[in-house]
């Protein structure tokens, strides 16, 4: 009998993050490791930070735990993740950051776009006295040296 595993959204794993109540998600499955945390080679205190992000799949590759370690985990399994959250706004497994990141570049292309806006309408600010200030110089220039007063001086 084929038994349909429940599946959790990111929000919901991460609750459970004490030593009396500690899940985490595994390339998409949900683990119930309390019984585990005392028993875990690499300590409780790695196994809680992993069960407070909700995602443990990349601290659990990264330290390339034994295959016998691997195969531990169907003992612990209770669900898998619910990606389908995500669409309601919700935060799916490895995306949490990967969407931190994308608002992340959105806030940042905006700054730089008002960066950029404020700093051409500064330049213009800048350029359009400078123009007029090279017109008017060249108005007296011209002025100045006008053949007219050269020719009417009686110098
Ligand atoms: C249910 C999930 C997990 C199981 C069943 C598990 C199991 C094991 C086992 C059996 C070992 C002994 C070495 C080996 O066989 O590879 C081990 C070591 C270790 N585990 Fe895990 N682990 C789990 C999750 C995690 C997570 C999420 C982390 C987070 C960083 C972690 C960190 C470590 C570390 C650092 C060691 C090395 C300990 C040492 O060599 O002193 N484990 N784990």
């Amino acid at each position: 009998m084929a038994e349909e595993l429940k599946s959790f959204p990111l929000s919901e794993i991460t609750l459970h993050s004490s030593k009396s109540d500690c899940w985490l998600t595994i390339h998409g499955k949900v683990y119930d490791v309390t019984n585990f945390l005392e028993d875990h080679p690499g300590g409780e205190d790695v196994l809680l930070e992993s069960a407070a992000k909700g995602d443990a799949t990349n601290d659990f590759e990264d330290v390339g735990h034994s295959s016998a370690a691997t195969s531990m985990l169907s003992s612990y399994l209770i669900g898998t993740l619910d990606t389908s959250s995500s669409k309601n706004g919700g935060v799916v497994q490895q995306s949490s950051k990967g969407v931190k990141k994308g608002d992340g570049n959105v806030a940042t292309k905006t700054a730089t776009l008002e960066r950029q806006g404020s700093s051409s309408s500064s330049m213009r600010k800048f350029i359009v006295p400078l123009i007029s200030l090279v017109v008017a110089f060249v108005a007296w220039y011209y002025y100045s040296h006008s053949p007219k007063k050269a020719c009417c001086s009686h110098h």
